[in-house]
């Protein structure tokens, strides 16, 4: 059982929840969580149980980054929206920061989100198990 981040902007929540609901059989086998208003949409249009933090303006993608940090999140599927400014970009940027400093999977659009999915059904995220299980502790 993976981690898994659901993270949507206004005028891409539409498409998360009719992405979430198409790969709900591949979802329902994990931890999930998400910003606030992005997991209140998705479990209102699914069987699924999400861990929610704040709001992403209110600090969830912060919330959501401090897993990042210490290498517990394993997939982070985060649809933004590229033609609308946000309040929050540093916040933004520093959860896609910590991704890549930590070599976590992050998909920023459908197409890359559909394909990790799709990975993570086949089981292309073994490798994520060994990182858990060897995983040094915070010094
Ligand atoms: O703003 C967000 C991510 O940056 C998403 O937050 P909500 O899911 O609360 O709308």
């Amino acid at each position: 059982m993976l981690s898994i981040a659901l993270i949507a902007h206004d005028r891409k929540k539409d498409e998360m929840v009719n992405f979430v609901t198409a790969y709900e059989h591949v979802f329902e086998g994990h931890k999930l969580y998400a910003t606030g208003t992005t997991g209140t949409r998705i479990m209102a249009n699914t069987k699924l149980n999400i861990h929610r933090f704040m709001s992403g303006p209110l600090g969830g993608d912060q919330q959501i980054g401090a897993l990042v940090a210490e290498n517990e999140m394993d997939l982070i599927i985060f649809l933004r929206d590229p033609l609308m400014a946000q309040p929050h970009e540093p916040d933004i940027i520093a959860l896609l920061r910590l991704c890549d400093v930590q070599g976590i999977p992050c998909a920023t659009n459908i197409a890359t989100a559909e394909l990790l999915v799709r990975a993570l059904d086949r089981g292309d995220f073994a490798w994520r198990e060994l990182v858990h299980k060897y995983k040094p502790g915070i010094e």
